[in-house]
């Protein structure tokens, strides 16, 4: 059966394959000097369980550990200790114990810097001491030249282990960078493309399909700030409202293509030359209202007889037909002729009645013979 090895962490495999590799080294070394003294056959059954049993037993438990990298690093103080044991029972010899001490030192610095450099030596320090109290200190430092040429051989190859490791840790880490930064780069994009499709959508919510102008509900939402502002500042706030004479008969005579370029028609030239304080919108069918903040009566009656003079001077031309149209408008302006804002609309839809009773084509502004709402 094959185990799935992907998922326990990579401190824990990467400190297998040294324990078990530099252990296999190592187990070298001590076997060529241990055959120069007299061993005895605990101490050989210990070696075998040292190099080939220990490895996988550390890393069982580090692999099921809740916390692997801590378990680890117990791993390791583990190594210290043992490797402290086998100097003290096999004498300091210098080369085996400097090993030991490089292997322990190097391994614990590596992932805790001084502080795991000292407990690593108070590691192999404690096993040391354990093995002198249980069987007696004695010193016998002389390594034969076979454990010499073989602890050259593993030091070197252990060195070079940990040098792979570090190499191929730096090369995983920058290609995880890369990948987040890519990430990153495409999360902003997707980010970007959804604000943009955001303000499309806001835009398209306030906005009439048919001639681009803003609809009934963004003037709505508007009305109710610039009436609280005209309030606060006593600012002038006009509202003019035009609506198509005879439309239906437009429609009816030139069909509903003919009557939406009117319409067209009627939303380009109010949508010319207004200041950005200014909000036209078609408020629905053949109806527009123009808000005209901080405009008074006057001025606000001079731009309405503009738009009404462009428009009924200006034809739509579709296949041979050359349609021309005209409009009423009824104007009503805070605080000149209506004095409550909340009621512009309905004052200057009272005048736009007027309007068209008294025979269209024509501007009337509230107060002048148009009954106010009260
Ligand atoms: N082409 C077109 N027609 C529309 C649209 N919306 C509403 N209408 C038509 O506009 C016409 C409005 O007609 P009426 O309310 O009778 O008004 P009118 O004919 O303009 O008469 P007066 O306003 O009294 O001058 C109706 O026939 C609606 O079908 C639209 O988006 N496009």
């Amino acid at each position: 059966m094959q185990r799935d090895t992907k998922n326990v962490h990579w401190v824990v495999r990467m400190n297998r394959r040294n324990r078990t590799w530099c252990g296999l080294l190592l187990f070298g070394t001590m076997v060529s000097h241990l055959v120069t003294k007299e061993t005895g056959a605990l101490t050989w059954v210990l070696l075998v369980a040292q190099y080939f049993a220990y490895p996988q037993l550390v890393y069982l438990y580090a692999r099921r550990a809740s916390r692997p990298m801590r378990a680890e690093m117990n791993n390791l103080l583990l190594d210290g200790f043992c490797f402290g044991v086998w100097a003290a029972v096999l004498g300091f010899p210098i080369w085996i114990t400097f090993i030991f001490l490089v292997t322990v030192t190097v391994n614990m610095t590596v992932f805790r810097g001084k502080p795991g450099f000292v407990q690593a030596i108070a590691a192999m320090t404690a096993g040391a001491l354990v093995a002198i109290v249980a069987g007696g200190f004695h010193f016998s430092p002389e390594t034969g030249w076979p454990a010499t040429i073989l602890s050259i051989l593993t030091i070197s190859i252990y060195v070079l282990v940990v040098a792979d490791s570090a190499y191929h840790r730096a090369v995983s880490l920058h290609e995880a960078r890369e990948q987040i930064r890519a990430n990153e780069q495409a999360l902003m994009h997707k980010l970007e493309q959804i604000s943009a499709l955001e303000a499309q959508l806001r835009e398209q919510a306030n906005r009439d399909p048919l001639t681009g102008l803003f609809n009934r509900r963004f003037f709505d939402a508007t009305l109710e700030r610039e009436i609280a502002r005209c309030k606060r500042d006593g600012h002038s706030l006009s509202v003019v409202m035009i609506d198509v004479d005879h439309f239906k008969k437009i429609n009816d005579t030139y069909g509903h293509q003919a009557g939406d370029e009117v319409l067209r028609l009627l939303g380009s030239i109010l949508g010319e030359g207004v200041r950005a304080s200014d909000v036209v919108c078609r408020f629905g069918g053949e109806e527009f209202l123009v808000l005209l903040p901080s405009m008074g009566t006057q001025a606000a009656q001079e731009r309405a007889e503009q738009w009404r003079i462009a428009f009924s001077t200006t034809s739509v031309l579709l296949s041979r037909d050359k349609i021309g149209a005209t409009f009423s408008a009824g104007i009503a302006t805070y605080p000149d002729n209506c004095p409550q804002p909340e009621a512009l609309v309905e004052c200057a839809d009272a005048s736009l009645y007027c309007a068209k009773k008294e025979g269209r084509n024509r501007i009337v502004v509230s107060g002048d013979n148009v009954a106010v709402p009260t």
